[in-house]
């Protein structure tokens, strides 16, 4: 348990790095039995990129899934620590779900688009959480669409069915649809690992763009692509968080021995 637990709010956010949109503390999650994140503590800063990177089984999905709170949905799955998000401890009692899903987005290895049209799709979270008019919901489409660089593909053909794109292109509307109800977080569980190599680099060109507007936490296994998209990268192994440090130190300089065996594919 940290030592500030007990002040107000605003006085627990003021303690922390000043531009963490995200803090972890000492956060420990069980599925059943299996103690999948020991103690962990990590700050995922506003405004960049962090990549999560480790040996398969080391507890990164497992952390992005407690972001969001996704372990509600199964008995005997918890989480004890903190996880501030803007200052409120998301894995406490009592969270509004809803809320927190609209401000935590997420997306997934493959692409998840919804069998309904692209316009649609984009405004599937806008629809649960604001009333807007028609052409505010237009004026939200053409914006999510943008900033997920997919608009000038896809606007002639905003009521045709998302499963007629490509699968770059769907991850891209999948990316649409997280952004378009604004949320803070953006969370991409290995969003490139079922797409081409053009696919591939038009989304981390994204993320690139993206990190103006929000703090991204992405899980990758291509030590590339981590190399290419994080300011922070966090290493993690059999559930602990090993090291975290900015992207340029972990790849020339990391200072643990576990991290240095990883990264230069030694194991996992
Ligand atoms: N539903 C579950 N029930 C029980 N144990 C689980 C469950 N999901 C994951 N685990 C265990 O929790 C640990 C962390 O798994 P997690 O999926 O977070 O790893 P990961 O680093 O994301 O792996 P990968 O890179 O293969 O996706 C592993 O030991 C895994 O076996």
């Amino acid at each position: 348990m940290s030592s500030d637990m007990g002040l107000p709010d605003a006085l627990r956010q003021a303690t922390r790095s000043s531009d963490a949109r995200v803090s972890i503390r000492n956060l420990n999650f069980y599925y059943g039995e299996t103690h999948a994140l020991k103690n962990v503590s990590i700050d995922f800063p506003d405004r960049q990129t962090t990549a999560m990177i480790g040996p398969s089984g080391c507890g990164k999905s497992t952390l992005l899934r407690v972001l969001n709170r996704m372990y509600d949905l199964y008995p005997g799955q918890r989480a004890e620590g903190e996880v501030l998000i803007n200052g409120q401890n998301i894995v406490a009692p009592g969270q509004d779900l809803n809320q927190l899903r609209r401000r935590v987005g997420m997306v997934f290895q493959k692409p998840t688009p919804f069998p309904k049209s692209i316009y649609e799709n984009v405004l599937f979270g806008v629809r649960l959480h604001e009333k807007l008019s028609k052409a505010e919901l237009d004026e939200r489409v053409e914006w999510a669409l943008t900033r997920a660089a997919l608009w000038n593909e896809v606007k002639d053909r905003l009521n045709s069915s998302a499963l007629g794109l490509s699968g770059g292109q769907q991850q891209r509307l999948c990316i649409a649809r997280s952004i378009a109800v604004r949320p803070d977080v953006l969370l991409l569980d290995e969003p490139t690992s079922a797409l081409d190599p053009i696919s591939t680099l038009k989304i981390e060109e994204l993320v690139d763009e993206l990190k103006r507007d929000f703090c991204i936490v992405i899980v990758t296994h291509n030590m590339q692509q981590a190399g290419r998209c994080a300011d922070q990268v966090a290493f993690f192994y059999l559930g602990e968080l090993v090291e975290v440090g900015p992207s340029s130190q972990i790849f020339t300089a990391p200072r643990e021995r576990k991290t240095q065996e990883y990264i230069t594919g030694r194991f996992g």
